[in-house]
């Protein structure tokens, strides 16, 4: 479904929509929040849980199915889809790998900034489509957005939990024997504050725009108390729950179950299986067109083990293999996505 013919979806199937992909990722946070804050007493591999749990569950098999978007979108051949998505995958993957291997330090940062992208243009799409809002009616206002939802994950951390961000981003660059002391400066107390007020003006100027909307009778105020209320649980969300398990969770109950919804909006059986309330069909046709490139990311996974020239076992040595990983695997899909963006006229 384009942006432009959110309007004409029957209303049971817009209904399933809310439900699943506004209000169950919300609910799978909210619940998460009084685990988070008793993270330091559980023990370690509960903050590991939700990243593992991602190989199945949603985080990793939701780019599974980029190959099928080009057919999906424009009804052009199975073959020549799967050939231009591997194409692009071989390419920026490849790419992107070599970065890592060169410069891992600024790779990361790179990955943050493909990160804070990606997961912002997944949640302008939700909020347009999914949530139905109005509020956001011109390109600047998207945008706007999409530094806000993507800045959530990628920088309230930073402010609340830096000596975690710290060691994930040394363990991520210390695989290629790359060295994270570069990256102090961004650790220390006035950087971070700038970060918090900074950030912190921004999120107010894009809920203050909303309402702006709102109160001109422009835009429907339910999709604006949404995105405000999702805006502000996330600011908290992100400063209370420690990032490991906050970033794991968000990953496989919110960025991923929303691009899930996105991809079955596509598939017209899917479509009406979920019109009709029957989420294990959709579910059942999602798994089944992603099995095959799910196996085939793990064996990108399995690649990076083997060319990083220190991988330490462990779990914090595995989560960063992975994330390597998922970074290669990222910068591709955020191509084949943008496009959809494009297709669906999100911009
Ligand atoms: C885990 C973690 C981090 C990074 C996570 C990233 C960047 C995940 C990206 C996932 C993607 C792109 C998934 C695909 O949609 C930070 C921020 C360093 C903070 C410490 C914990
Ligand atoms: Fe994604």
């Amino acid at each position: 479904m384009s942006v432009s013919d959110r309007s004409r979806s029957g209303t049971a199937l817009a209904a399933a929509l809310r439900r699943w992909g506004v209000h169950a990722p919300w609910v799978g946070l909210a619940l998460a929040v009084p685990f988070g804050l008793l993270a330091s007493s559980l023990p370690p591999a509960v903050r590991y849980a939700p990243f593992l749990a991602s190989v199945l569950l949603f985080g990793f098999p939701h780019g599974a199915v980029d190959h099928l978007v080009p057919a999906r979108l424009t009804g052009i051949g199975l073959g020549r889809s799967v050939g231009a998505v591997v194409a692009v995958y071989a390419l920026l993957g490849v790419g992107y790998g070599l970065w890592w291997l060169l410069a891992p330090t600024s790779a990361f940062v790179a990955f943050i900034v493909i990160t804070w992208v990606h997961w912002g243009q997944g949640d302008v799409y939700a909020l347009l489509v999914l949530a139905a809002a109005e509020h956001l009616p011109t390109r600047a206002e998207r945008a706007l957005s999409l530094v806000v939802r993507g800045g959530l994950p990628m920088l309230v951390p930073l402010v609340g939990h830096p000596e975690a961000y710290r060691r994930v981003a040394g363990a991520l660059v210390g695989l290629f024997a790359g060295d994270a002391a570069a990256l102090d400066a961004a650790f220390s107390p006035a950087v971070r504050a700038g970060v918090a007020v900074g950030f912190g003006a921004v999120t107010l100027l894009a809920l203050a725009a909303g309402a702006y909307r709102v109160r001109r009778g422009d835009a429907a105020r339910r999709p604006w108390l949404v995105d405000a209320g999702e805006t502000v649980g996330l600011w908290a969300y992100f400063l209370l729950v420690p990032p490991i398990l906050a970033i794991g969770l968000y990953f496989c109950l919110w960025h991923a179950v929303r691009h899930v919804a996105r991809l079955e909006l596509l598939d017209p059986d899917a479509r009406t299986a979920l019109s009709e309330g029957d989420l294990t069909g959709t579910l059942r046709r999602f798994a089944r067109d992603a099995t095959p490139a799910t196996l085939g990311g793990l064996l990108v996974v399995a690649g990076v083990w083997a060319l990083a020239p220190r991988p330490s076992a462990g779990p914090e040595g595995l989560l960063a293999v992975y994330l390597v990983a998922i970074a290669v695997l990222t910068l591709p899909h955020v191509a084949v996505v943008t496009w959809m963006d494009a297709r669906q006229g999100v911009w």
